[in-house]
């Protein structure tokens, strides 16, 4: 079956080819680059990357102006279709902020740029991306960012833990976000932001602090559940 993906890229994203570089390794075919000024993407897609970087310079806030963008509108739509949809880092923040998710990505807590692997444990493991996971299994996967530092009010906060819609959580919170949220869903489970980076974990560890594939199994659950449904 031949893997339909599209990575978007805006003006200062910077995690684009890395991603293009995962889908192509775990899926064998080459990712499609989509520009975010194209008013429609290609079609019959079996998934959407929204990559990390600094849309727009991160003007405004991380992820609001690429949020605007005409890509985004066809982005929504393909979403609301039931079309997969993975924002990692910056792409987690045009989520929230057009609001295919809850919640908003603020100013780490500590006021500065983190960039380290973190441990992550897997709280969802019902979704396309999270299937293949055991419910707190730990993850090496690292993670790059000024705006990680997840907020959502705590009736949204309950709502996303009743609906299990918490995907991932920091074991040691590296930003200040909400109940250690590091992942989230949608309601029907086919949009998952994040702000750790699975596509530069897609390799065995050279060394104990550099790479690892945990973010590798991210991309091949999804893969998996594709082929099964
Ligand atoms: N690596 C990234 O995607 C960075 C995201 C965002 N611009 C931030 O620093 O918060």
């Amino acid at each position: 079956m031949a893997f339909r993906a599209a990575v978007i890229t805006f003006p200062g994203s910077n995690c684009d080819r890395d991603m293009a570089v995962a889908i192509e390794a775990v899926t064998g075919e080459e990712a499609i680059r989509v520009w975010h000024g194209d008013a429609a993407l290609p079609e019959r897609l079996d998934f959407i990357a929204l990559p990390g970087g600094f849309s727009y310079g991160d003007y405004l806030r991380s992820g609001a102006m690429a949020a605007k963008s005409p890509i985004l509108r066809a982005v929504v739509s393909a979403a609301e279709a039931g079309v997969p949809v993975l924002g990692v880092c910056n792409g987690f923040q045009v989520l929230t902020e057009s609001g295919l998710l809850p919640g908003a990505l603020m100013r780490n807590a500590q006021q500065t740029f983190v960039c380290r692997t973190v441990e992550l444990a897997v709280a969802n493991t019902s979704s396309p991306f999270t299937s293949g996971f055991d419910k707190d299994e730990t993850l090496r996967i690292p993670v790059a960012h000024h705006d990680g530092n997840y907020f959502a009010d705590e009736d949204t906060l309950d709502r996303l833990e009743g609906e299990d819609r918490v995907a991932f959580r920091y074991s040691d919170n590296c930003n200040g976000s909400r109940r250690d949220i590091a992942g989230v869903l949608s309601a029907n489970g086919r949009v998952l932001g994040m702000m750790p980076h699975p596509e530069r974990a897609i390799e065995p560890a050279a060394h104990r602090d550099l790479g690892g594939s945990d973010g590798r199994r991210i991309f091949e659950n999804l893969v998996s559940e594709l082929v099964s449904a």
